[in-house]
């Protein structure tokens, strides 16, 4: 339970600000067990006063009053703000990072603090429906490892991983993922309004085909190479297209997206 819990939030951007909603709205915490950091006053005012919880500019004092700290700042500015919270960190605290990257040795070296919960949410998280992958500093004790497991399942499934090398990997598959999904949702929109359909209804019937494509995945247990053959009737309109989409080399394309983020994630993390 994160019952008399600090949670500490340093740099609340999309992914930082994903977590305090979540935390919030599954009533895990009060906001008066979070304070968020971050440096735009303009910032810190609208977090306020969006979630009634407590701001600061200064993170060295969020990390001293969290007994959980999140770490949502960008990977490029560790190096400036990891050493801030140098010597900030109760032996009893927990760092949850949720940086593309960035290892979870190189956090400790920069902060002087080994118990950390490495994680990479996706966007959805932002309605408690991403999907976080997460792994333990070696030695992390199963209080610590509860804790992370409640803070990531308030925004949505949560998979540990023993292996950290699975992060760079999920960054690429499930962290990026969600950008895959909206930019072919967004050729299709425009393929139906290309075809004469007000983007209006366009957009309506792409979002509930995919919808309704993933429920019926998730539900039916099939293979979705069995689900795609159903749709493909001999001799019909599907067969046609995705005769296109071979040709176009979908698959292939999609593999070279995931593998340049993957190549990413390793050099964010200095390899
Ligand atoms: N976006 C995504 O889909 C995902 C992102 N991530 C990871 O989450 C992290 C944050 O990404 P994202 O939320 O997209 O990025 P954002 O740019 O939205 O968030 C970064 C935040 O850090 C703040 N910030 C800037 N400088 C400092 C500082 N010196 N001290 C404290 N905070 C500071 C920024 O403030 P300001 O607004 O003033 O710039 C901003 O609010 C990254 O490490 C990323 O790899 C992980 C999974 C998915
Ligand atoms: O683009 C990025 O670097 C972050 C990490 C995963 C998704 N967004």
């Amino acid at each position: 339970m994160l019952t008399n819990l600090n949670i500490a939030i340093i740099g609340t951007g999309t992914m930082g600000e994903a977590v305090i909603g979540g935390l919030l709205q599954a009533e895990l915490v009060q906001p008066s067990q979070v304070l968020a950091a971050t440096p735009r006053p303009e910032r810190r005012r609208e977090l306020s006063q969006r979630w009634g919880i407590a701001t600061t500019g200064d993170n060295r004092e969020a990390a001293t009053w969290g007994n959980v700290v999140i770490l949502g700042i960008k990977p490029q500015m560790t190096e400036q703000v990891l050493p801030q919270l140098n010597g900030a960190f109760q032996s009893d605290d927990l760092i949850v990072s949720v940086l593309a990257g960035v290892k979870m040795r190189q956090i400790a070296e920069a902060t002087g603090h080994s118990a950390i919960a490495r994680s990479m949410p996706n966007t959805p998280a932002q309605i408690a429906e991403g999907i976080t992958v997460w792994t333990a500093s070696k030695g992390l004790d199963q209080a610590r490892r509860g804790w992370a497991k409640i803070v990531l399942s308030a925004i949505g499934a949560e998979v540990e991983v023993e292996d950290e090398k699975f992060m760079d990997m999920a960054t690429a598959l499930s962290g990026t993922g969600p950008a895959y999904v909206f930019m072919v949702m967004e050729a299709l929109i425009d393929a139906g309004v290309h075809m004469g359909f007000p983007r209006r209804i366009a957009a309506q019937l792409v979002e509930q085909t995919v919808i309704g494509a993933v429920r019926y995945s998730a539900q039916s247990g099939k293979h979705v190479a069995e689900l795609r053959n159903m749709v493909t009737s001999p001799g019909g309109t599907t067969a046609a297209a995705l005769y296109e989409l071979e040709k176009g080399r979908l698959r292939t394309v999609l593999a070279d997206g995931v593998w340049a983020a993957y190549r990413r994630a390793r050099e964010l993390g200095g390899e």
